[in-house]
């Protein structure tokens, strides 16, 4: 592989250096005139980040690949500065047993445009009865050590307590989507004052707090990790906030829309905006943004859920729930967190790539720059603005709730162990390492 020399480079908003990149890892760091026939990658302006990392993504393969695929979603992926992401396991078949996380895994290294690491189902089929093959999976080739069933709740306390004290055995964690079962039975958005309005059926936040915090507890009881996927309400911030200051093993993540739209596009009944957990209200995306900037929320996830037309173009009630986020999540985070021009890139790389990196056991990502680290970075240019078109995406899917909008920060270049998977904005058709 050739060397890669990125020139003058902000690295992680602590200033421009120049980086040497050599058989995948950074070699050096400085002031480097030339490298020989390296690579040269003008950086100047832009924003060395270290590559993003998602927790959550819905990469349909296998059995949706009319939505999505690991090779579509993993080249989102790389536009959207991302380096590695966790691919859930609600496909079909769901990823129950070590054949499917392996052949998820295998098909994200043939892509080769972002590291795959398969998250397992807690469940056979993901129906909340019985334990799935949790350790074969995780002594599988893909080395699970998340486990969530995703898309339903592990609301069977009894198989909760199993699945903790099982994977904390090998230091594993339950991701869960904490959804009362009970208590969203029909439901189609946020419970209040717009579902009132509209006659829709109500999601009411209870159903979300109820779980986590009956999980908190287990994981305080069992001495296992759990991580909370989508956390989307105020009083959800508390009860973690709470269980973090008793020492409890819990992280957290919040997803960009719940950052930034709230029940009110309902308003609209397009499908696109129908997601679970549901939008809510104003005042629980300004306690996410703060929770997220404070770190009570550890992650940003994007819950990428693409999902075809028929899926989507149809009245809300039988639209899927679920958007597309691969490719708008940086931009919506430095929405959130303030704005380009006050970007603090430092928080930008604990809650998007070294944090998830940490909790997802990914080692070789979220790691800044130094000598000898795999060279997974993204640059970003924090004065550009985008407009965000639907057909322009890499997703197959095109169910975007920000279409039309003008974002902030675009990705310039993805670089996976030294290899460009985005240049020049472009995603590379060529990746083999
Ligand atoms: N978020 C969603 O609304 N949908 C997700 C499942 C999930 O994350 O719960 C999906 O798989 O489509
Ligand atoms: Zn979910
Ligand atoms: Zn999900």
């Amino acid at each position: 592989m050739t060397d890669l020399l990125i020139k003058s480079a902000d690295l992680v908003g602590r200033g421009r250096q120049d980086v040497l990149v050599r058989d995948g890892r950074v070699a050096e760091i400085g002031s480097i005139a030339k490298a020989g026939s390296a690579t040269v990658v003008d950086a100047d302006g832009l924003v060395l980040l270290p590559g993003l990392v998602d927790l959550h993504t819905h990469l349909r393969e296998p059995g949706r690949e009319d939505a999505e695929t690991v090779h579509s979603g993993t080249r989102a992926a790389a536009k959207g500065g991302y380096t590695a992401v966790c691919a859930m396991a609600n496909s079909y078949p769901v990823a129950d047993t070590a054949g499917v996380v392996e052949q998820v895994a295998a098909l994200g290294k043939a892509a080769g445009y972002a590291d795959v690491q398969p998250v397992g189902a807690v469940s056979v089929g993901l129906e909340g009865r019985q334990l799935a093959e949790i350790g074969a999976m995780a002594r599988s080739a893909a080395a699970v050590r998340m486990f969530s069933d995703d898309g339903h709740c592990v609301s069977d306390p009894i198989l909760m307590r199993r699945a903790l004290e099982y994977v904390k055995t090998f230091g594993g964690l339950i991701a869960q989507h904490a959804e009362e079962p009970r208590l969203t039975e029909g439901a189609q958005m946020n419970e209040g004052a717009v579902s009132a309005e509209l006659g829709l059926p109500g999601w009411p936040a209870v159903a979300e707090e109820a779980i986590i915090a009956r999980d908190v507890l287990l994981a305080e009881y069992t001495g296992a990790r759990v991580h909370f996927c989508h956390v989307s309400t105020a009083r959800s911030v508390d009860i973690i906030r709470e269980a973090k200051a008793r020492g409890a093993n819990v992280t957290a993540e919040v997803c960009p829309h719940h950052l930034l739209l709230t029940d009110e596009a309902a308003r609209t009944y397009d499908p696109v905006y129908k997601v679970n957990p549901p939008l809510r209200r104003e005042a629980d995306v300004a306690v996410l943004r703060g929770a997220l900037a404070e770190g009570v929320i550890d992650a940003v996830a994007t819950d990428h859920a693409p999902h075809a037309p028929q899926d989507k173009d149809c009245e809300w009630a039988a639209a899927r729930p679920g958007m597309l986020g691969l490719e708008t999540a940086l931009s919506i985070t430095v929405l959130a967190l303030g704005g380009p021009a006050e970007a603090d890139w430092d928080t930008i790389a604990e809650r998007t790539s070294r944090t998830p990196a940490r909790i997802a056991g990914l080692e070789a990502h979220g790691r800044d720059p130094k000598p000898g680290t795999e060279a997974n970075f993204t640059l970003v240019d924090p004065a550009a603005t985008w407009t965000v078109v639907p057909g322009e995406l890499a997703s197959l899917s095109r169910n975007t709730p920000y279409a039309g909008m003008e974002l902030p920060v675009t990705v310039q270049a993805t670089f996976l162990r030294g290899r460009a998977t985005v240049l020049n904005g472009k995603i590379a058709e060529e990746t083999t390492e």
